[in-house]
């Protein structure tokens, strides 16, 4: 069974990657990863200038996964920037770069840099932080993220891809799709960000269990999984020409291979890193071989986008 990825111009021995957000904030974890089984890499979402984040406690688990309302907790671009800078991109593993700016102005300011470093990543244009008071998603403003779209396109001259947001009709599936159809530069679609605004109680307390938005966070875990599959197999139908990376829901080679089976051409695990740390990407990409193996599957694409619908 062989597991490697080549997409975008870079070559990954296993499809699986951090989701942005988990054990990706400092070199520290950044390098933690690069030494675990990760295919490839990606760092936080960064902004021009650091920031804290929301008040703790922002991030809670459950059974069936997490909440988070970190606020977009980060060390500002130039620190990403300065290790993308001295990484080794030759020997290393591919680094992706996630971005997500306070303002479009921000955001070109970011990607112009990005540009004019002209390094061998890729970048992810986060549309979908749910998590920053009084800010709405971009992704669920067509014209705003049009706006944007075509505005980075401008200032960042390689093919980049954007993380979305989870959409629920199928209206707006075809919506959001028409706008990427239009924009030439993107290269990949991650599907998708958290469910925004979730609410977690805490039975015993009679409480909400994080503090920001009145307990109000990001939704990760086995409550994504279908949402997030969804959102995969209608951006990969409707975007032939792009790469779609799955993310929502992995924890096992289970979910994985299931995300590729809808389209994934890679994909992103979140909640179950940050729960079970780094050892468990070498798990999951050992389970993705036995399932493969008992099902026949040499390759990744042996079986990608191969759903079948009854
Ligand atoms: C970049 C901010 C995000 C955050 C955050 O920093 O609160 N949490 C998420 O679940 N998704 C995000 O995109």
């Amino acid at each position: 069974v062989d597991l490697a990825v080549a997409w975008l111009g870079i070559q990954m021995d296993n499809p699986l990657i951090n989701a942005s957000g988990v054990m990706c904030r400092t070199v520290e974890e950044l390098e933690a990863l690069r030494h675990s089984a990760a295919g490839a890499l990606i760092t936080k979402s960064c902004t021009l200038e650091p920031r804290k984040g929301n008040p703790e406690p922002r991030y809670a688990s459950t059974a069936l996964g997490s909440i988070n309302s970190m606020g977009l907790p980060n060390a500002g671009y130039r620190y990403y920037l300065d290790y993308a800078r001295r990484y080794d991109h030759e020997h290393g593993k591919p680094l992706l770069m996630s971005v997500s700016g306070m303002s479009l102005e921000d955001n070109l300011e970011m990607m112009a840099a990005f540009d004019e470093a002209a390094l061998p990543v890729l970048v992810e244009l986060n549309l979908s932080c749910p998590n920053l008071p009084g800010k709405p998603q971009i992704g669920y403003d067509f014209e705003a993220s049009a706006r944007l779209l075509a505005e980075v396109s401008k200032v960042y001259r390689r093919p980049f891809g954007v993380k979305l947001p989870p959409y629920f009709d199928p209206v707006h599936f075809g919506e959001m799709a028409d706008v990427l159809d239009g924009c030439p530069s993107i290269g990949f679609v991650t599907c998708i960000n958290s469910i925004g605004n979730g609410l977690v109680i805490d039975l015993e307390r009679e409480s909400v269990v994080i503090r920001p938005k009145d307990g109000l966070g990001g939704i990760g875990g086995d409550y994504v999984l279908p949402t997030a599959l969804a959102n995969v197999r209608e951006f990969a139908r409707r975007l032939p020409g792009r790469h779609v990376i799955g993310c929502g829901g992995i924890r096992s080679g289970r979910e994985a291979f299931m995300h590729i089976l809808a389209g994934a051409t890679v994909v992103q695990v979140g909640t179950c890193l940050y729960e079970e740390g780094p050892a468990c990407l070498a798990r999951i990409r050992d389970e993705l071989v036995y399932l493969m193996q008992d099902k026949g599957y040499r390759t990744l694409t042996d079986f990608r986008g191969r759903l079948r619908t009854l």
